[in-house]
C-alpha cells in the first residue's frame, strides 16, 4: 500500500535508570498494510519499543512518528490498537459485557463489541463468562479490544504467548486474517514459528539492536548456502574431495556423517566428483536450513530447552 509510513523510528535509543540499554540506536519503518513480526530473544528490547510508540515510554533519544504523529498524542492513540500488558477483564463478566465495557472506556459505540468478537472468532462464546475462557480464547479478547477504535496500526506483544499449540494455530490464523484485511500490524514474538507464517516481513532485534531486517525468504537467503548431509566411504578420502572444490566452503564430520556447506543444487555435481574419486556414495541429501536456524544464527540464542515446538530437528549446525 502506497509509500507511507504507518510506524518510524529513527536512531531511537533508551536507556533506562541504572544503566540498562534497552533499545540502540533502533531505525524502524513499517509502511501502512504490512504485517511485521517484531522477533528477538528475551529481553530483546521488543516490549519496550512498542512501550515508546504508544508513549508509554520516552525514548532516550532518537525520533518516533506513529501514523505521522508523535507517540502518545489523543490523535494517534485514537488510531492505535495496541495490546501490550494483558488487558483486565471481570472475571464475572461475560466476554461481550467485558467488551461493551471496553468500548465506553475507548470512546466507542458499544455495538463495536459484537463486531470485534466475530473477528476474533470468539462470536460462539459472547455470553460466556470471562472466566470460562480457555488461555487462547482470553488472548483474542485481548485483540479484540485492541480491534474495538477500528486502528489503523494494531501492536501486539507476543499475543501468542502461553498459548497451547491449538492456542498459536487459532491466533495465527486470527493475525493471518487481519493481516488480509489491509491491517497494519506490528507483531512480538520471541518463537519464529508463531510469526513467519504471518508476516510479510520480520524485524530481528537482538540486545537492542536491529540484527536483520527482512522478507522470510530473505533472511533465509541470508544464510548463504545450505547443507548437504553425506554418507561416504572411505570418509577421509570424500571429505578431501569435497574440501578440493571451490562451491564448498566448509565441511565437517560426525560420527562418519560428512556436512557440506555449499549450494544444494550442486549435490549432483558432487556425488559425480565422489563416484569418480572412487568414493562409495552411500547417501546424499540436502538440509535446508529452517527460518529458525537463521533466527538462532542471528540472535546467538540458544535452542529452547524444550519450550518452542518450532525446531523439527536437532544437530544440523
Ligand atoms: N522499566 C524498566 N526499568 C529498567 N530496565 C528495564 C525496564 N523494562 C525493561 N528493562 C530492561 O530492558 C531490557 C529489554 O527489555 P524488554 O522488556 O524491552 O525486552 P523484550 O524483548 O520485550 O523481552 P521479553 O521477550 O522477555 O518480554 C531488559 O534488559 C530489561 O530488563
Amino acid at each position: 500500500m502506497g509509500d507511507r509510513f504507518a510506524i518510524e523510528m529513527d536512531g531511537v535509543t533508551k536507556r533506562y535508570p541504572r544503566g540498562i540499554t534497552a533499545v540502540a540506536d533502533l531505525d524502524l519503518r513499517v509502511p501502512e498494510g504490512e504485517v511485521l513480526g517484531f522477533l528477538g530473544p528475551n529481553g530483546a528490547g521488543k516490549t519496550t519499543t512498542m512501550r515508546m510508540l504508544v508513549g508509554l515510554v520516552r525514548p532516550t533519544s532518537g525520533r518516533i512518528r506513529v501514523l505521522g504523529q508523535p507517540p502518545g498524542t489523543p490523535e494517534q492513540l485514537a488510531q492505535v490498537g495496541a495490546l501490550i500488558e494483558s488487558p483486565t477483564f471481570y472475571p464475572h463478566l461475560s466476554g461481550l459485557d467485558n467488551l461493551r465495557l471496553a468500548a465506553r472506556y475507548a470512546g466507542v459505540p458499544e455495538s463495536a463489541a459484537e463486531r470485534v468478537l466475530a473477528e476474533v472468532d470468539l462470536a460462539g462464546r459472547a455470553r460466556s463468562r470471562f472466566r470460562e475462557y480457555s488461555l487462547g480464547m482470553k488472548q483474542r479478547l485481548g485483540v479484540a479490544t485492541a480491534l474495538l477504535k477500528e486502528p489503523h496500526l494494531l501492536i501486539l506483544d507476543e499475543p501468542t504467548n502461553g498459548l497451547d499449540p491449538a492456542g498459536v494455530s487459532e491466533m495465527r490464523e486470527l493475525l493471518r486474517s487481519l493481516g488480509r484485511r489491509g491491517h497494519t500490524v506490528l507483531l512480538s514474538s520471541h518463537v519464529l514459528g508463531e510469526v513467519e507464517q504471518v508476516c510479510d516481513r520480520i524485524a530481528v532485534i537482538n540486545g537492542g539492536r536491529l540484527v536483520a531486517d527482512g522478507t522470510p525468504d530473505e533472511l533465509r537467503a541470508r544464510l548463504g548456502s545450505g547443507l548437504l548431509v553425506i554418507v561416504a566411504d572411505p570418509v577421509d578420502k570424500a571429505v578431501a574431495c569435497l574440501r578440493d572444490h571451490d562451491a564448498v566452503s566448509h565441511v565437517d564430520t560426525d560420527e562418519g556423517t560428512i556436512r557440506v556447506t555449499v549450494d544444494p543444487a550442486l549435490a549432483a555435481e558432487l556425488n559425480r566428483r565422489l563416484v569418480e574419486a572412487g568414493v562409495d556414495v552411500r547417501e546424499l541429501r540436502p538440509v535446508r536450513h529452517t527460518l529458525e536456524d537463521a533466527f538462532l544464527e542471528l540472535t546467538g540464542a540458544e535452542r529452547a530447552g524444550g519450550t518452542d515446538p518450532t525446531s523439527p530437528g536437532e544437530g544440523d549446525k
